[in-house]
Formats: structure tokens, sequence, C-alpha cells
């Protein structure tokens, strides 16, 4: 009897979910940010289709639905290259969560992706927006920072710590399949304000 009860809770928690995340149009949209060639659309690849793929760079935006466990997530990926950066800030306000990823293994251009991530941070309108940071192309052993290097040269040390848990930094490598699941897991688990 008590088996009968429990199998009819969590199936009117599962459909209530459900119903719930596929009729929220905005709760659980996620923009997909950074510089060209760091890897966003080889994300959604991996996502969608559990393979690598090879992708021209993004001219259009593109949406991709996909499931994090129960959660079904909306995400968009703008495009990194100079002219799409100036829809990201557009795509920010309609969008609930944002990932901005990162080519760890592209020394050259850390200063350029530093001062984008940072105008994001602090832009006080998206204070509330939380932000998972993907640091990809970990594979690329020879170039790549190692965690504690880019925590320090991307100067977010003061948005990592507790009293904030607004952002988080994951180490990754799309290639290898490696890295990201926990991170997206603790972005959905995000509390987030509807009113963005
Ligand atoms: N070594 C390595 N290469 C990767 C990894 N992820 C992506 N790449 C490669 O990086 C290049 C750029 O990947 P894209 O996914 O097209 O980059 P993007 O961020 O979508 O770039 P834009 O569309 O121009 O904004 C491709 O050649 C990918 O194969 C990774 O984890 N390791
Ligand atoms: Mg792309």
């Amino acid at each position: 009897m008590w088996s009968v009860i429990t199998w009819i809770r969590d199936f009117i928690a599962e459909y209530t979910w459900f119903w719930w995340s596929s009729n929220d149009s905005k709760s659980n949209t996620v923009l997909l940010v950074g510089l060209d060639d760091a890897g966003k659309t080889t994300l959604t690849g991996r996502l969608t289709q559990n393979r690598l793929i090879q992708a021209p760079p993004t001219s259009q935006p593109s949406k991709h639905e996909i499931k994090i466990g129960s959660t079904l997530l909306a995400i968009t990926d703008v495009g990194g290259h100079k002219q799409a950066r100036r829809l990201w800030r557009d795509y920010m306000f309609s969008s609930t969560r944002l990932i901005f990823m990162i080519d760890a293994s592209n020394r050259q251009r850390l200063p350029e992706a530093r001062s984008e991530l940072l105008n994001i941070l602090d832009d006080d309108d998206l204070k509330f927006v939380p932000l998972l940071i993907l640091a990809n192309k970990i594979d690329i052993i020879d170039t790549a920072y190692s965690e504690n290097e880019l925590r320090y040269l991307l100067q977010i040390e003061k948005y990592l710590n507790e009293e904030n848990p607004r952002i988080k930094l994951c180490m990754c490598s799309i290639k290898r399949n490696e890295g990201f699941t926990d991170g997206l897991r603790w972005l959905v688990k995000q509390p987030i304000k509807l009113d963005n």
C-alpha cells in the first residue's frame, strides 16, 4: 500500500515539474557566450547529439533544447565574433542563466576574454543572474592554464567567494567530454529572479 502511495506522489511531482518546465518559457533560458573559437557550438553538439561536432563559426543565434536531470533548458548560442557580441546584452535580458565559455589554452586572447567577462560581472542589471564560466580545451595541456591561474588572471576571485555563489568556474574539455556536467547541474539549481 505504502509503495502505491509513494508511486502516486512521485508521479504527481514529476508530472507537475514537467508541466511547469515545459510551460514557463522564460524560467529555464540560458545564454551561451564567450569569444569566437572558445568551443560554444561544440558544447551544444555534445549536449544535443552526444558527439564531437565540427561547426563553422556561428553567424546566427541558434537555440537548443537540452535536459539536465529533469530540467529542460533552452540554450541560445549567439556567436562570439565582434558583431555578435553586440547582441549579447539584448539576449541576456531574456535569459535567466548565463554560460561564459573561455578557451583556457589560448594565452594571447585571455585579456580579451577577461574584459568581456568582467563587463558582464560588473553589470548591475545582471547581478542576480547565475553565471557558469566554462574554461574549455584543458586537453591542450602544453598551454592550458590551471584553475588557480585562471581565477587569478581573470580577476574573478572576488566573485567566487561563498557569500556570492552567483558564479562558478569549471575546467572542461568538450573534446574529451569531461568537466562541464557538474557546472550545468550547478547552474540549473541556482535560484533565479524572473523579473530580470
Ligand atoms: N582541443 C580542443 N578543441 C576544442 C574543444 N572544444 C572545441 N574545440 C575546437 O575549437 C574550435 C572552435 O569551436 P566552436 O565550437 O566552433 O567555437 P565557438 O565558440 O562556437 O565559436 P564562434 O561560433 O565563432 O563564436 C573547433 O575547431 C573545435 O573543434 C576542446 O575541448 N578541445
Ligand atoms: Mg559557434
